[in-house]
């Protein structure tokens, strides 16, 4: 998949504008507090409605503004696409190829990765920030797993409730949970077989690109421990027998003690736990090789390869590690954007930001020495 246009208007700092990208890389440089991050989460958010930065949506519109909106112009192997994104007073407005649409039709139509230096929260984070990544993850390359695990919060909601309210009894009870086990165990199964896949590939890009004497893998850690090669109708019958264990406390406590929202993620290096035993330098390479590996994972399960974005790759990668990823990344297929205080001496089309004002390499040329250039 290519972005091939960007429209964006009230846009954090950015000058609205609109900017036309190479199928290959995109370079946004330019000095700190410009603007840099602020169009890669501008693209990020056309493609997928949200920002990769923040919960807090109404953050993105320009302080001075009401509302905000961007549209891009996407490539997939099959034909020309448009998405859009509007946001204010509240409300977001999809549109897929010029027409609203509610989110779950827009949701997965260009597939995006990004990596940004919070993103070693994934490593250090609590594990609800492990789970909200896979979960988001696991939904870009199955669109199955994102509907089974609308359904599961909305059941783990519902049986809450009637364990809070003390109505166990009620035969409602039952049939939510039937169905809370039903989807419990659907995205139980689909985690453990993504991470099966994903980890061998998670070791493979590891060791490629950083350090080829170690080894690292993921293990999903299930409330339900070990589980090895089940399928899904013997991962219900485990939920009901561990339902069955805790019911008396999760009827004193009002809400549930079992199923994959107290699930977690655990990235081992040479089998020691990576969030205590890897060195700053490590943990940002294993944050780093799973973006990577999803990207296989996307071209894996959906036959197009997403596009990625990387922002400030200068300050997060000493020198060694940026060459390896840039080697890395002129031999594959997919559209990047990247954003750099430094040039990266990589062919590219670079664009160079200035107070939230965008300009191309020619355009700069026919400034008269002001700017961003300097900077190279
Ligand atoms: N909603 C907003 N409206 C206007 N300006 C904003 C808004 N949100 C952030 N900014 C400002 O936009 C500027 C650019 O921020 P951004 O994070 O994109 O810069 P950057 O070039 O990536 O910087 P750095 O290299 O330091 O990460 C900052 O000065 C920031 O305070």
């Amino acid at each position: 998949m290519q972005i091939s246009e960007i429209n964006y208007v009230n846009f954090r700092n950015l000058k609205d504008n609109n900017l036309k990208f190479s199928s290959k890389f995109n370079l946004f440089l330019g000095k700190n507090g410009q603007g840099k991050t602020s169009i890669l989460e501008a693209v990020y958010f056309s493609a997928t409605g949200k920002s990769f930065r923040t919960p807090r949506q109404n953050e993105i519109i320009n302080h001075s503004r009401e509302r905000t909106g961007s549209f891009v112009v996407f490539e997939d192997s099959i034909s020309k696409k448009t998405l859009s994104v509007k946001l204010g007073k509240g409300k977001k407005e999809y549109s897929y190829n010029k027409k609203r649409v509610k989110y779950d039709d827009f949701h997965g139509k260009l597939n995006i990765v990004s990596f940004i230096p919070e993103d070693i929260s994934l490593l250090t984070g609590a594990p609800g920030v492990r789970r909200s990544f896979f979960d988001y993850e696991i939904s870009q390359a199955n669109k199955e797993y994102y509907q089974d695990l609308k359904n599961y919060t909305k059941l783990l909601k519902f049986r809450n409730k009637y364990l809070k309210e003390k109505k166990h009894n009620d035969p409602m009870f039952d049939i939510y949970q039937n169905e809370f086990i039903k989807f419990g165990a659907r995205i139980i199964k689909k985690r453990l077989d993504y991470v099966r896949n994903i980890s061998i590939l998670l070791n493979l890009n590891y060791r490629k690109l950083f350090d080829d004497k170690k080894e690292l893998r993921l293990k999903y850690s299930c409330f339900l421990g070990e589980l090895k090669k089940v399928e899904t109708a013997q991962i219900e019958k485990l939920i009901q027998e561990k339902i069955n264990q805790v019911f008396w406390q999760e009827k004193r406590y009002g809400f549930s003690l079992v199923g994959p929202q107290k699930d977690d993620f655990i990235f081992l290096l040479n089998d020691k736990e990576a969030k205590s035993y890897a060195s700053q330098g490590e943990k940002k390479s294993i944050v780093f090789s799973i973006k990577l590996s999803e990207i296989d994972m996307i071209i894996k399960e959906k036959k197009e390869s997403p596009i990625f974005i990387i922002d400030d790759i200068s300050s997060y990668f000493d020198s060694l590690r940026k060459e390896s990823i840039i080697k890395y990344f002129k031999k594959r297929d997919i559209q990047l954007f990247i954003s750099s205080t430094t040039d990266l001496n990589m062919a590219s089309k670079n664009f160079y930001i200035e107070k939230g004002d965008i300009y191309e390499e020619y355009d700069q040329c026919k400034k008269d020495n002001r700017g961003s250039r300097d900077q190279k």
